[in-house]
């Protein structure tokens, strides 16, 4: 971790394999995005994930007093009118991988969407923007090491594989949090 004390945009968020993922993809292509990061673990409301990104971004700019940028992921069961979506977190955390699985068991529909919200603020004070990328999947039993939440549980349409049995990039070139991030890199771009 590094904090800055210019005005370089920074990360803010308490997740390592988050923030990984995020240096990955800024760091391909031609122009590659540098950011500095803030390990902060900052509250989040209740509502829609654009809700909550956008609330968690505004605290986030406050406690870093300058621009940042926050990143919210839901995982939404379609069987299940789209929750867990933000409110994953806590399911993760109290069924684990198979408790994912079981709460879809009498559901004909095991889909799922991995969504993922970036909001950029430009400073305190600033509404902050908002950027998502959805990846459509299916839950399925744990397969791949469970390093990164619920991806030995999410298998991407197509891709025969769950994210977490994929090599990186593999999983870079489709994820939701690659999909917003183009999105935010072209917004950032044409500032
Ligand atoms: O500090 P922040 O950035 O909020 O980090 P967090 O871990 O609290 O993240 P969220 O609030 O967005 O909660 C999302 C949950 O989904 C998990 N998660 C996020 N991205 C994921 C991905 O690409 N694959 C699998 N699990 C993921 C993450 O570990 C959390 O349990
Ligand atoms: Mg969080």
């Amino acid at each position: 971790m590094s904090s800055s004390s210019s005005k370089a945009l920074v990360f803010v968020t308490g997740n390592a394999n988050k923030l990984r993922e995020v240096k990955e993809i800024l760091s391909e292509g031609g122009h590659p995005i540098e950011v500095d990061s803030q390990s902060l673990e900052i509250p989040e409301i209740q509502g829609t994930t654009q809700e909550v990104a956008i609330d968690k971004c505004r605290r986030a700019a406050e406690l870093v007093g300058g621009p940042c940028i926050t990143e919210d992921t839901a995982l939404c069961y379609k069987a299940l009118g789209g929750l867990p979506g933000p409110y994953i977190k806590q399911f993760m955390t109290e069924l684990g991988h198979e408790g994912l699985n079981n709460l879809l068991v009498g559901f004909p529909t095991k889909a799922a969407e991995a969504v993922c919200t970036f909001a950029y603020s430009a400073g305190p004070g600033t509404e902050p923007i908002v950027f998502e990328g959805r990846t459509d999947g299916t839950i399925v039993p744990a397969r791949g090491p469970k390093v990164f939440g619920w991806d030995a549980v999410f298998e991407p349409i197509g891709t025969g594989m769950t994210y977490a049995e994929m090599p990186s990039d593999e999983k870079n070139k489709i994820s939701h949090r690659a999909k917003a991030l183009a999105k935010l890199r072209a917004h950032l771009q044409s500032l």
